[in-house]
């Protein structure tokens, strides 16, 4: 990401959003052992009064994930020139200040990855073919402890929840033709440009994340904020040693509403530079998301319309990043525009 001169920095970023300054961390995001026997209902507790926990002993091991962040600064540090040869992003490929094609942006450079596909055939063309071999061989062996673990934590929520297969999530993530994505973000950090405006620069704008599950993990930056019941916006400590859990919407409309999405956001560092590589885990693109039956209480409607995931990805990719998306396919949302 390149800033000439300070004029030129902020003729560039006069489109992304600031916020004025928050100080206080939250000690209170939910903290989960995956090895504790009560993991199950620590989980189901936290996903439904935050929608997010941090996970700790979660068996990734360390190595795979400094490899992964060194390997992903290398690329980041290249010049913008070497860099702009895996983009753009469509969705897929390298990204900067742009997020998504309606109009977001934010202070982040990033590679936005598929994880489906063995990322050695289809993005050979954009991000892979630009950038060495042991990048590749450190997102795959990544991505694929990454997605042991969210298995594992998705069963998990099953059994916390009495859902009936224990595997009725995890089928969705372990299927070949799983829609699951995975995301390097880079946020530079940026002194002139904050002490000029007195603001936080917005890293990444407020939003849900559409799929079931979101893994997260950062370097020892803050930035992550996520939005509590009360609408007010609390800072996550950093823990470059954790994971840290989001409910996305498909698991909200999958448990009825009772584990919520949660919203969150990343306010750009001025003096440090934050990395986080994001799985996000999604059914197949033909998949129903409706509330799963064995979870539905007798005589219990759905809050949702029926909709394939497909659906639901065409309609969010139309979106704003802060729109609340699941709205257009709620019941009572329906009815209320219907004046009944
Ligand atoms: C503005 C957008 C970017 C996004 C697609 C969208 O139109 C709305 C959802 C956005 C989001 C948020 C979570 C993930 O980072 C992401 C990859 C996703 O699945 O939905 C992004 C999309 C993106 O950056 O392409
Ligand atoms: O970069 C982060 O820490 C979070 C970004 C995020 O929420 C996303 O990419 O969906
Ligand atoms: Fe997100």
């Amino acid at each position: 990401m390149v800033v000439h001169s300070q004029s030129a920095a902020l003729d560039h970023c006069s489109l992304i959003k600031t916020c004025k300054p928050t100080t206080g961390v939250f000690n209170g995001i939910p903290v989960v052992n995956l090895g504790d026997p009560e993991a199950k209902s620590l989980i189901v507790k936290a996903c439904e009064e935050y929608g997010f926990f941090k996970l700790v002993n979660h068996g990734v091991p360390m190595e795979f994930i400094t490899k992964l962040e060194t390997e992903a600064l290398r690329f980041f540090n290249l010049p913008q020139s070497d860099k702009d040869k895996s983009g753009p992003p469509d969705p897929f490929g390298y990204g900067c200040k742009m997020i998504g094609s309606n109009g977001d942006v934010g202070w982040v450079e990033y590679l936005l990855l598929n994880t489906n596909l063995e990322i050695t055939s289809q993005q050979t063309h954009t991000v892979f073919r630009e950038n060495p071999e042991f990048f590749r061989s450190a997102v795959n062996d990544y991505i694929q402890a990454v997605k042991r673990m969210a298995f594992e934590v998705v069963e998990l929520v099953a059994d916390g929840l009495r859902i009936e297969p224990r595997d009725a999530l995890s089928r969705l993530l372990r299927d070949d033709k799983s829609d699951s994505c995975f995301r390097l973000n880079h946020y530079p950090p940026c002194p002139e440009l904050q002490a000029l405006s007195g603001r936080n620069l917005i890293g990444f704008g407020e939003h849900t994340d559409p799929q079931i599950i979101s893994v997260l993990r950062s370097n020892n930056t803050s930035g992550l904020q996520i939005c509590l019941n009360d609408k007010t916006w609390v800072s996550v400590p950093p823990d470059q040693t954790s994971f840290f859990i989001n409910v996305g919407d498909a698991l909200q409309v999958m448990t009825n509403g009772r584990l919520r999405s949660v919203r969150h956001r990343v306010l750009a560092d001025p003096r440090n530079s934050r990395l986080s590589m994001i799985y996000f885990g999604g059914p197949p693109l033909s998949e129903k998301i409706v509330p799963l039956p064995s979870l539905m209480a007798k005589g219990e409607e759905s809050l949702y319309k029926e909709f394939t995931w497909w659906e639901y990805k065409t309609s969010a990719y139309k979106s704003r990043l802060a729109d609340y998306r699941l709205g257009m396919f709620e019941k009572r949302a329906a009815s209320a525009v219907a004046g009944l």
